[in-house]
């Protein structure tokens, strides 16, 4: 089994950016699609990104769909805007575990961004609440992400699920010898580290063509590719909601970096109370904590705030090179 690596290997302050070579060769991307509500979550990440002083700017990978209005918000509030062209799996009948999931093939386009050398991703339903900065000092040559968590519904498909085996609790359940050997450490892709590259950008695509889709979409995609050079990052850096109530044991809530909105009924801009869990103390708080950073006007861009990180502004407003992809599934 990979270790996790133990937080205290990282600097917990490294802030040593690109700002003093005046390139920013790091920086945060996320994905948006689309004209709805998600655009807030982007928002939501640009304001949290700031609140804790992040020393690099946030890219935003959007598709076709996303309206002026949308774009305009987000470069408002500091986001590098980067068009993307949709990626889609080949065509294969399948039940995604959410419809949406599909869009997601998209996300791979990222590995495309070249001049930046390293990122972090995260998904528009993340908000961080430290800095993470160091993560973009991580040694390079490994995909680092936080280990996910199989006990939630959207898992019944597997044969995880069928058997309560979770790798959070990876004693609690023995893996049974009939069922082959015990599945690869799997990690959530709401947030990963990892290098921009064409090559590894044209193997990604090239692997895809070749590869049916799967009702994780891209994240199980990811997880295959990615498998030999994965590294377990703590789950500090991606607390997936469900852990709170799955696995309590494993979390400390007070050091929680990065929180990942994604159980059902969690999204802090849709949120009822209603579904399951969502009655919790601990989730109102961190509903309100988002909320309370969505609406803080003085979180808002400035345009001095860009003198924290310089970016090369003739580079952010270049289209994407123009690459075939794959045609949409009818099935889709
Ligand atoms: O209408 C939409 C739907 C999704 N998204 C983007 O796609 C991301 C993924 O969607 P969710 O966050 O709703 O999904 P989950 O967190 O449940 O999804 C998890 O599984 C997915 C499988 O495709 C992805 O791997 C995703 O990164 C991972 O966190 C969003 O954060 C957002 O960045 C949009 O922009 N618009
Ligand atoms: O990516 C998915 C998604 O984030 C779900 O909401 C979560 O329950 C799963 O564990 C995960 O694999
Ligand atoms: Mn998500």
């Amino acid at each position: 089994m990979a270790p996790v690596i133990p937080l205290e290997v990282f600097p917990s302050s490294g802030k040593i950016s690109a700002v003093d070579s005046g390139y920013p060769e790091k920086a945060y991307v996320t994905f948006l699609a689309g004209s709805g509500d998600y655009v807030k979550g982007v928002v939501g990440l640009a304001k949290g990104l700031r609140k804790v002083k992040s020393a690099y700017p946030l890219v935003v990978a959007i598709l076709p769909d996303v309206p002026e209005e949308h774009r305009e918000i987000l470069r408002s509030q500091g986001c590098i805007v980067k068009e993307i062209e949709p990626i889609y799996p080949p065509e294969h009948q399948i039940q995604f575990a959410m419809a949406y999931y599909v869009i997601n093939y998209s996300k791979l386009r990222i590995w495309n961004f070249e001049e930046y050398s390293k990122m972090v991703y995260l998904d528009a339903d993340i908000q961080v609440y430290d800095n993470i900065d160091h993560l973009l000092d991580t040694p390079n040559g490994y995909f680092y992400a936080v280990m996910d968590c199989f006990c939630e519904k959207t898992w019944s498909h597997s044969p995880q699920y069928s058997i309560g085996y979770c790798q959070q609790r990876p004693d609690k359940v023995t893996w049974p010898a009939e069922m082959g050997s015990r599945p690869p450490l799997y990690f959530n892709a709401g947030m990963f580290v990892f290098e921009p590259n064409k090559t590894t950008y044209e193997n990604l695509l090239e692997t895809l063509r070749i590869t049916p889709p799967t009702p994780f979409a891209e994240q199980d995609f990811l997880n295959m590719f990615f498998n030999p050079i994965y590294k377990p990052i703590p789950l500090v850096y991606n607390l997936v909601l469900a852990m709170l109530w799955r696995h309590p044991e494993n979390v400390d809530l007070d050091k929680v970096q990065v929180v990942h909105y994604c159980a059902a009924g969690s999204k802090p801009w849709r949120y009822t109370g209603q579904e399951a869990n969502m009655d919790r103390e601990d989730i109102k708080m961190l509903v309100k904590k988002w909320w309370d950073i969505y609406d803080d006007a003085s979180l808002d861009f400035k345009p001095e705030d860009e003198e924290n990180f310089s970016r090369p502004s003739i580079m952010a407003s270049m289209p994407e090179p123009a690459v075939s992809y794959i045609p949409a599934p009818s099935a889709a």
